[in-house]
C-alpha cells in the first residue's frame, strides 16, 4: 500500500502546481483513498467548466486536496482501519411495488438489529410513516422526508437527518433503512452517501434494494418519457444491488420469467429473488456489503459495458486520469460503476464504485498469496462504448 499511496502524491503536487484554477474546479468528482490515519480527496472539473477549458482538461483531470509526504509512504502504519461506519440500506421501487411491506417485514423480523428508518413520502401526508409506525415496535426511530422526491432540496434534508441521527443517537441503532418514494430516481440519494462528508464519515451505503411489482412493472418500464426525462422504473432497477420481484402471487410463471429477462437486460449484476409480500431472508437485504464483486465474474452485458482483465494496473495515477476523463465525458450515461483493481505496489485490493459523477474508492483487504490478481470493472448505463472502455482501461495496465 505504501507504494500506492506514494503514487497519489504526484497527482497532488501536479494539482497544486496548477494553482487556484485547478483547485476551483474541485467539486464534482470525489475520490477517497481511505488509508491509515489519512484520506485523500480528489475532484474533477464540473462538466461545463471542463468543456470550456480543454487545455486544462488535457493536462489534468483530478485536483487532490489532501497533503501527502514521503513519510506517509514509509509504511509505518499501513493497516487499513476497520470500517465502523453505520450501514444504510436504500429500499426503492415503483409506486405500490411493496416497499413498505418489505420494510415492515424487516422491522418485525428477529435479527437483533436496531434500525433507524427514514421515510420519503411524496406529498403532505406521511401515509407510509403511519403504516410503518402502526405496525412495528422494531424501529428505533422513524423520520419523515415530506417534501417530495429525493433530489435537490430533500437531499439537504436527508443529510441533516442522518447528521442528527448520528449526533444524537449514535450507539442506539445499528442500521439505517431509507424508503424512497416510488416516484424517485434513486441516484441523488445514493450520491448523498459519497458526496456529503457529514454522511460519508459516519455512514456507509450497504446496498440498494429494488422492489419490482411482478404484475405492473412492465407498464412502467415501457412508459415513454418526454426527451430528457428519466424513466424512474428503469433507473430504480439499474441502481439495484438486490432486486425483489414481488407480488408473484398475482401473475403466472411465464409472466415472471419474461419480466426477469427484461430486468436482466437493464441490470445483470444485481442478485434477484422472487417473493410474495416482500418475504425474503433478511441477510438478502441487510448486510449486503456493497463491494460484492465476486459475483460479476461471468457477466457479459449486451449494450452495457463490462470488463474483466487479468493484469496489473500502473500505480493508480493513470487510472485516476482515465476514470476522471471518463466521468467528465460520460457521467450522465454511467448510472453505476463498480470495480476491483490490482494496482502495482499495492498489497491490497483496491475497490471503488461510482454513481454518475460521484466516485469513491479505497484499499480493501489484502490479496491472498495464491489469489489471481485480476481487475474487474462493471459499468451500468446507456450508450456505453465497450471498445472505448476496454482500450482506455488497457492503456492503464503495466506493459510486461
Ligand atoms: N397480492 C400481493 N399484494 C402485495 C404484495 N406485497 C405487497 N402487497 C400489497 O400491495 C399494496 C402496496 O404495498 P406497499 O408495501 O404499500 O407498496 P409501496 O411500494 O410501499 O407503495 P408506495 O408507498 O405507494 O410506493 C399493499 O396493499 C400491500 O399489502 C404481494 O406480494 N402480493
Amino acid at each position: 500500500m505504501a507504494a500506492a499511496l506514494c503514487s497519489a502524491s504526484p497527482a497532488i503536487s501536479t494539482a497544486a502546481s496548477l494553482g487556484s484554477p485547478a483547485r476551483r474546479v474541485a467539486s464534482l468528482l470525489r475520490l477517497r483513498l481511505r488509508a491509515a490515519a489519512r484520506s485523500y480527496s480528489a475532484a474533477a472539473a464540473p462538466r461545463a467548466t471542463a468543456t470550456a477549458a480543454p487545455s486544462w482538461r488535457s493536462r489534468r483531470r483530478f485536483a487532490a486536496s489532501a497533503a501527502s509526504t514521503e513519510e506517509d509512504c514509509s509504511g509505518a502504519d499501513t493497516m487499513i482501519p476497520p470500517d465502523n461506519r453505520i450501514p444504510a440500506t436504500i429500499i426503492t421501487g415503483f409506486l405500490g411495488s411493496g416497499k413498505t411491506t418489505l420494510l415492515n417485514h424487516i422491522l418485525t423480523a428477529h435479527h437483533g438489529k436496531r434500525i433507524a428508518v427514514i421515510e420519503n413520502e411524496f406529498g403532505e401526508v406521511d401515509i407510509d410513516g403511519s403504516l410503518v409506525a402502526a405496525q412495528t415496535a422494531g424501529a428505533e426511530d422513524i423520520m419523515m422526508l415530506n417534501n417530495g422526491c429525493l433530489c435537490c432540496t430533500v437531499r439537504g434534508d436527508l443529510v441533516r437527518m442522518i447528521g442528527e441521527l448520528v449526533n444524537k443517537k449514535k450507539g442506539k441503532f445499528d442500521h439505517i433503512v431509507i424508503e424512497t418514494t416510488g416516484l424517485a430516481n434513486p441516484a441523488p440519494i445514493i450520491q448523498t452517501f459519497y458526496a456529503e462528508d457529514v454522511v460519508f464519515n459516519d455512514v456507509k451505503l450497504d446496498g440498494v434494494v429494488t422492489l419490482v411489482d411482478a404484475k405492473h412493472a412492465r407498464l412502467h418500464l415501457d412508459e415513454e418519457k418526454p426527451k430528457g426525462i428519466v424513466n424512474e422504473a428503469v433507473q430504480q432497477i439499474a441502481y439495484a444491488d438486490r432486486i425483489i420481484v414481488n407480488k408473484i402471487d398475482l401473475v403466472n410463471e411465464p409472466e415472471v420469467s419474461s419480466l426477469v429477462d427484461r430486468i436482466r437486460g437493464i441490470n445483470r449484476m444485481a442478485n434477484l429473488k422472487q417473493a410474495e409480500y416482500g418475504k425474503v431472508d433478511l441477510d438478502y437485504v441487510l448486510g449486503i456489503g456493497g463491494f460484492d464483486l465476486e459475483r460479476f465474474i461471468s457477466v457479459i452485458f449486451l449494450g452495457y459495458g463490462f470488463l474483466l482483465l487479468t493484469s496489473i494496473l500502473h500505480a493508480l495515477m493513470q487510472a485516476d486520469m482515465w476514470l476522471g476523463n471518463l466521468l467528465l465525458e460520460h457521467s450522465d450515461d454511467i448510472y453505476r460503476m463498480k470495480g476491483l483493481l490490482s494496482v502495482s505496489g499495492m498489497p491490497q485490493r483496491f475497490v471503488f464504485q461510482g454513481v454518475h459523477d460521484i466516485f469513491q474508492g479505497s484499499p480493501e483487504r489484502m490479496w491472498e498469496t495464491n489469489e489471481p490478481r485480476i481487475n474487474k470493472i462493471v459499468f451500468i448505463g446507456r450508450n456505453l462504448n465497450r471498445e472505448e472502455l476496454e482500450k482506455g482501461f488497457k492503456d492503464c495496465l503495466l506493459k510486461t
